[in-house]
């Protein structure tokens, strides 16, 4: 019998804690968006159990990409995965590899997984948009390597969403919830492997849970795994996933009712690897000043963190107070008429913002570049737009802006040469991490 199921996962933007998020004494607030990652798993038993499980992955908005994983075991009873036709995709290789070693499946199946991409992740430009009663999705006429990239987190999406797809196969009457630490561990030892690095995994936690107040696990609980090819791979897999003691913090979060968060991409390409090696030296080299700045920006992050809850909390319990303050927002009245609780958001900005500026100047790493200053000043001076900084590792790439929801960002900039570098993403915040879909939804693109 055939077996098909669909799941979805976020995109993220870290909004308070880049670079600090990379050490666990840290907290980060991570949102969840609404561009997301899909898959469709179809899997079956093979009537001849002789036969090797195969794996075909399909991601056909990106030139009809597909990649035919053989799955077989190695001297030590091991999976290997190889994709028979030579064919690189390191984030699918790693996730097929980690959850067949997790299960140590004795039977033989065919798997099929179509990838799908909501847009937000890639640059639309030379696609062409398919539809039907239920999705949109963009089409590229380029392998996904070559479609340039907008920074939310497409890996960590496509890694999350595939864990679970796969999971589902193994896992009898399979429901979300009681698997989402399963799935979560699985997908960020796959996620670091496929990047050769370690990161904080704030992409993969907010892909799994939605957005969330963040705090790291130790990476060291992924290095010190044995090597792919070892007797003792398999074991110590599932002794991590199972049974280690990993130690993050993913507290579910929403920004306050009535403001969004808009996502201005303004260059393609991250340096974040670049970009955390610059900082990492200069933090070591200015010790003890540097940890000073740091301590500066954890109480700027605080901070941010502390005026939402009053938002949210204001919002509750004296919602007619609430909405004036938005709407005086809205009209831009005098900021010092502005209710205190918003007036700390823009208070808590200006302090991490400042001091990733002092760090700008004195690493060489472009965190805050003068040209993202200016263009974060003019947004903010804008209409219904509380604050703005530059996401996650900062740099070139992205400004995100915290505005109300009457906010009309593309009219307020529309023709205004201020704004000519940016493209406003059509995506919000969403609460929600791993969504399981109807399968039906993903068929018939016109
Ligand atoms: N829709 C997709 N289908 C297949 N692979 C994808 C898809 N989206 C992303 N990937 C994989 O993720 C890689 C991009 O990951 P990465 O460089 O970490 O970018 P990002 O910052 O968007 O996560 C691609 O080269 C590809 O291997
Ligand atoms: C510096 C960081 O704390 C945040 C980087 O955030 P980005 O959102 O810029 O990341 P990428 O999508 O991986 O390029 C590094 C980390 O937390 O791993």
């Amino acid at each position: 019998m055939v077996v098909k199921r669909a799941f979805s996962a976020p995109g993220k933007a870290l909004l308070a804690g880049g670079y600090l998020v990379l050490d666990s004494k840290y907290e980060a607030y991570v949102v969840a968006l609404s561009s997301r990652m899909h898959s469709v798993v179809s899997f079956e038993e093979t009537t001849d159990p002789n036969t090797s499980t195969m794996i075909n992955v399909k991601s056909v908005q990106f030139n009809n990409d597909q990649w035919a994983f053989k799955v077989d075991k190695n001297e030590h009873n091991n999976y290997t995965i190889k994709e028979i036709n030579g064919l690189q995709n390191p984030f699918i290789e790693k996730t097929l590899f980690n959850v067949l070693n997790y299960f140590g499946v004795n039977k033989s199946y065919k798997i099929s997984i179509e990838i799908f991409s909501d847009s937000g992740y890639h640059s639309q430009e030379k696609s062409v948009l398919k539809m039907n009663s239920y999705k949109q999705f963009h089409y590229h006429s380029e392998t996904v390597t070559k479609v340039p990239k907008t920074g939310l987190g497409s890996s960590a999406g496509l890694v999350t969403v595939l864990t679970t797809a796969l999971v589902s196969c193994f896992i009898e009457q399979f429901q979300l919830e009681p698997f989402l630490k399963i799935i979560h561990n699985l997908s960020q030892v796959s996620h670091c492997q496929a990047q050769g690095k370690v990161g904080s995994g704030f992409d993969v936690a907010a892909a799994t849970f939605g957005s969330i107040i963040y705090r790291r696990f130790q990476p060291e609980l992924i290095n010190d795994l044995p090597k792919y090819d070892s007797l003792e791979y398999k074991r110590k897999l599932q002794k991590l996933i199972d049974s280690k003691y990993w130690g993050y913090k993913s507290e579910n979060v929403k920004l306050p009712k009535g403001l969004r968060l808009i996502m201005g991409d303004v260059n393609n390409g991250s340096e974040t690897v670049k970009l955390v090696s610059r900082v990492k030296q200069w933090y070591n080299k200015n010790l003890p000043e540097s940890l000073e700045i740091y301590t500066k920006i954890n109480e700027g992050n605080m901070a941010f963190i502390k005026s939402l809850e009053d938002l949210n909390e204001l919002a509750a319990i004296n919602p007619d107070k609430y909405d004036k303050i938005l709407a005086a927002l809205d009209n831009k009245e005098a900021i010092t008429s502005l209710d205190s609780s918003l007036l700390s958001v823009q208070k808590a900005v200006n302090q991490i913002r400042s001091n990733f500026k002092y760090i700008t100047k004195k690493s060489g790493a472009d965190i805050e570049p003068d040209v993202q200053t200016t263009l974060l000043d003019n947004s903010i001076a804008l209409n219904g737009v509380l604050t703005g900084l530059v996401p996650g590792a900062g740099g070139y790439d992205a400004i995100a802006l915290i505005t109300t929801e009457k906010c009309d960002i593309q009219e307020e900039t529309k023709n205004n040469k201020k704004f000519e570098r940016v493209s406003w993403l059509d995506l919000h915040q969403e609460d929600y991490g791993i969504v399981e879909e109807c399968p039906t939804h993903y068929i018939n693109f016109n």
